[in-house]
């Protein structure tokens, strides 16, 4: 069935329940449409149901199977609630990918009390709602797989101060839950995606979007990355093929996270001759 070209078989997720968060555009779409290609029963959930709306739309008409549900992950209850729903439409859910998220450019002098807590909410304790509603409601008894989608903060996030801490912790909380959840059947891992071409970045301020697009070739593949780079590597933490991996963090960004002077992106290099006598033939 697949439309996507997928390495993975088809049959992967065959009665498998996933639940995609923020699963309505960008990179939680890309990852939904997926796991639908590859025979899970995916549900997305956003604030937005026009933007889920759209995303069932693209999904049926690839054949998959999809169920959408308006929930901000910052609402407990909601939470508890999207995870009832799951539980009577499917009666069990086994993958989650906690993808909702987002913040704004900003230097750290300037986030606003409000701003600074929204994005907090949003992409730590909405992100730990997701992760515990979940496990109480579905995991404890039979076990699942949690994939975390945090970012590249490990130099620091400049400009994404509030993020940068949030992921940081959702990256501890990975490992917290990793070690807390193993004795149920429970793997829990996270993604760190550099910088992704997705809808989302189009939502920022167009005067930092030169920032962006110069920000995105600083890595060795001197690109962006794509949406369907990222849902690779989600696919296959969630799968059997990672059932020996728990607690880690997978970077998924052309090196951004261990640049290194000596050898800057786009194949600059410091010392162009030493170079130069190594690639003699
Ligand atoms: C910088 C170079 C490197 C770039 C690397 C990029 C890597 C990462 C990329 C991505 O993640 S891609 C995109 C992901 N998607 C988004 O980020 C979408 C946009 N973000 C959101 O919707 C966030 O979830 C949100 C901002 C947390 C929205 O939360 P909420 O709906 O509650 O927001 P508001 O009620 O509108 O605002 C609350 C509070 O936040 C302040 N605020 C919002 N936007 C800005 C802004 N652009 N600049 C300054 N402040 C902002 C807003 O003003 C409110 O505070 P007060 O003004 O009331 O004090
Ligand atoms: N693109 C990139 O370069 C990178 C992205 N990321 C992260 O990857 C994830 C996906 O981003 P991307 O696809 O690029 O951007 P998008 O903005 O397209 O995706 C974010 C999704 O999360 C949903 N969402 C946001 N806040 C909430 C909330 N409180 N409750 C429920 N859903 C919410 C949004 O839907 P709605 O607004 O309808 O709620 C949207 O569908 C985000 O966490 C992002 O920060 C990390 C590193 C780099």
């Amino acid at each position: 069935m697949s439309a996507l070209n997928s390495i993975f078989s088809p049959a992967l997720f065959k009665d498998k329940n996933v639940l995609v968060t923020g699963g309505g555009s960008g990179l939680g779409l890309r990852a939904a449409r997926e796991f639908a290609a590859l025979g899970a029963t995916v549900f997305i959930c956003g604030r937005t149901q026009e933007k889920l709306d759209r995303a069932v739309k693209a999904i049926h008409g690839e054949g998959g199977r999809v169920e959408s549900v308006v929930c901000d992950i910052r609402d407990r209850d909601a939470v508890v609630e999207l995870m009832q729903t799951v539980s009577d439409q499917a009666g069990k859910l086994d993958i989650l990918i906690n993808n909702a998220g987002g913040q704004f450019p900003a230097p750290a002098e300037t986030i606003s009390a409000k701003g600074w807590q929204a994005v907090i909410d949003t992409n730590l304790t909405g992100t730990f709602n997701v992760m515990q509603a979940a496990f109480n409601k579905h995991f404890r008894k039979k076990g699942g797989a949690v994939v975390n989608v945090i970012a590249d903060m490990w130099q620091g996030f400049p400009m994404m101060a509030h993020t940068g801490a949030a992921r940081a912790a959702v990256d501890n909380l990975t490992k917290t839950l990793a070690n807390e959840w193993g004795r149920h059947g429970v793997r829990v891992n996270a993604v760190a995606p550099g910088i992704i071409r997705t809808s989302g970045l189009e939502t920022y301020d167009p005067a930092v979007r030169p920032m962006i697009e110069e920000a995105g070739k600083q890595n060795q593949a001197a690109r962006m990355g794509t949406e369907a780079e990222v849902a690779a590597a989600l696919v296959f933490l969630a799968s059997p093929a990672a059932a020996y991996i728990t607690g880690a963090t997978l970077r998924i960004d052309g090196g951004q996270s261990i640049f290194h002077p000596l050898y800057p992106p786009n194949g600059e290099r410091v010392w162009p001759a030493f170079d130069d006598e190594n690639e003699k033939p």
